[in-house]
């Protein structure tokens, strides 16, 4: 029997609320027709309002999560996002290190959107200096950049001088999310490539409060098209594409930063199927 359906992984914390993390990976995964799996390694009690608690997972139980996949699925790229703290990020290394689960996004979340830290402060240095190494790709926010690069990104300059710092940390490729840029009118991400190669991924911006899991929307997006085969480039297109459609064609759930619509076509996609 043949084992050749795309096969992704997310390995991050859960949203009871649906909209972010796991939850929105998997939401993502789904629509982009590739086959999800999961290593938990916190659940959040977390609504569109904020984060009201979270525990992280024991080691073991994220040991075994990783040695069940192992097990039996042939997965072709993964993702990390919520890792917690030290102790979770040092196990998570082990794992990938451990097993092959093809190519690797790094988002590295650290605060969520009403303030909560879903990374501890002295986890960040394991994460600069062992994860990072590893990842194909690195998806910050820009205060995760600032964090990570311990520099401070106002401009599109700036952006771009954190771009290189982190690729020259040991990631292959990096996208710098300008989500949280002071622009009103634009929400420009930048792109290094690999090969040296740099490039602007641009959108105009929407006012809206809906903006709950855009960044672990576009990293499982672009983690999914990676585990379908697609390029580097091609996947951070449509990773782009596929977040700007989610948040523009809008749904209204819950009374404070809502979800997006992981239901939304990308506009060069809508007449398919
Ligand atoms: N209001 C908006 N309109 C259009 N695009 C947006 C908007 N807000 C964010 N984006 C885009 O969404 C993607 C995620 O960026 P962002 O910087 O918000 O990530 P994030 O802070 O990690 O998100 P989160 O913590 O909610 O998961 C980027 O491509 C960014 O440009
Ligand atoms: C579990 C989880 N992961 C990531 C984020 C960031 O969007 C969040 N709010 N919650």
């Amino acid at each position: 029997m043949t084992n050749d359906f795309p096969q992704a992984l997310t390995i991050a914390g859960t949203d009871s609320g649906g909209g972010a993390g796991i939850s929105a990976d998997f939401k993502t995964m789904q629509m982009r027709g590739v086959f999800a799996t999961m290593v938990v390694v916190a659940v959040t009690a977390q609504n569109t309002l904020g984060v009201q608690d979270a525990l992280a997972m024991p080691p073991e139980l994220i040991d075994e999560q990783f040695a069940s996949l192992a097990a039996d699925f042939k997965i072709s790229a993964c993702k990390t996002g919520m890792l917690a703290d030290p102790l979770r990020v040092k196990t998570v290394v082990n794992n990938l290190k451990r097993y092959n689960f093809g190519l690797l996004t790094v988002d590295p979340v650290m605060i969520a959107k009403g303030g909560a830290k879903l990374l501890s402060d002295d986890a960040i240095d394991v994460v600069r200096d062992q994860l990072l190494p590893l990842a194909d790709l690195v998806t910050p926010n820009l205060p995760e950049a600032e964090e990570l690069t311990q520099m401070t990104i106002t401009t599109e300059a700036t952006m771009a001088t954190a771009g290189r710092r982190l690729q020259s940390m040991g990631a292959k490729n990096v996208l710098v999310k300008g989500g949280h840029f002071s622009s009103e009118d634009e929400a420009n991400d930048y792109v290094l490539l690999e090969n040296g190669r740099s490039f602007w991924l641009t959108s105009k911006r929407k006012k809206t409060r809906n903006t709950h899991g855009t960044g672990d929307t576009i990293s499982s997006c672009i983690t999914a098209e990676l585990a379908k085969g697609k390029s580097m480039e091609e996947a951070l297109r449509i990773g782009k594409a596929y977040v700007e459609a989610t948040i523009k064609q809008g749904i209204n759930v819950g009374h404070g930063h809502g979800p997006l619509n992981h239901w939304a076509k990308i506009r060069s996609e809508q007449n398919e199927i």
